[in-house]
């Protein structure tokens, strides 16, 4: 009975609340960004998922908010690409795969990179530690320290460690997105 409510209210709420919000998630080559969209919006975790050529964009629904979501390809020839996604968008994801820490410094660097671009000034960033089912991935705190996220001002900035396999954590990402559905 209770769920018959809980559908009644979230139709309700989209029907005369219905938000759109735009959301762009970057990060190196093989972090996990398609794997964990496409888990993100329903579907199944594959391993044998297929690098991303340009981009990609899927809806996900969390209650009253869509959450349109670009996904961008993270190989060096996509990179340049990222900042006109990024662009006015709600949010701006950014996902490393924690347990590959040779991969740290560069996607340390083309973070800050991107992050100086004046026209993405006071976007909400989360960085994303995907692949905590893996053994070898860093802590949170690690992961903040490898990628500087302390010396970044002028936004706010969180970081949660995740899986898109074991889909751990995922709950938290889309209630940090949703919260800045309107700001
Ligand atoms: N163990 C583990 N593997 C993962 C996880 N998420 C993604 N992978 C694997 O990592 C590889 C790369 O995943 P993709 O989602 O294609 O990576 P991407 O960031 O979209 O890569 P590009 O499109 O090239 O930028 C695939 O083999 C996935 O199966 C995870 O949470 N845990
Ligand atoms: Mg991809």
């Amino acid at each position: 009975m209770a769920g018959i409510f809980k559908r009644v209210y979230d139709w309700l709420l989209r029907l005369f609340w219905a938000t759109e919000m735009d959301i762009t998630m970057i990060g190196l080559q093989n972090a996990g960004k398609t794997s964990l969209l496409r888990v993100l919006a329903g579907g199944e975790f594959t391993l044998d998922s297929i690098p991303t050529v340009g981009f990609n964009m899927k809806r996900v629904q969390k209650g009253h908010v869509t959450l349109k979501c670009w996904d961008l390809g993270g190989q060096p020839r996509f990179r340049s690409m990222w900042e006109r996604y990024c662009r006015g968008v709600n949010a701006i994801v950014f996902i490393v795969d924690s347990a590959d820490t040779d991969a740290l410094p560069v996607a340390r660097d083309e973070l800050h990179m991107l992050l100086e671009k004046p026209v993405l000034e006071g976007i909400p960033l989360l960085v994303l530690g995907n692949k905590s089912d893996l053994d070898e991935k860093l802590s949170v705190d690690e992961l903040i320290d490898s990628l500087d996220l302390k010396s970044i001002s002028h936004r706010e900035v969180s970081c949660y460690g995740i899986s898109a396999k074991e889909e751990t954590n995922l709950d938290a990402v889309l209630q940090w997105l949703v919260a800045r559905a309107s700001k």
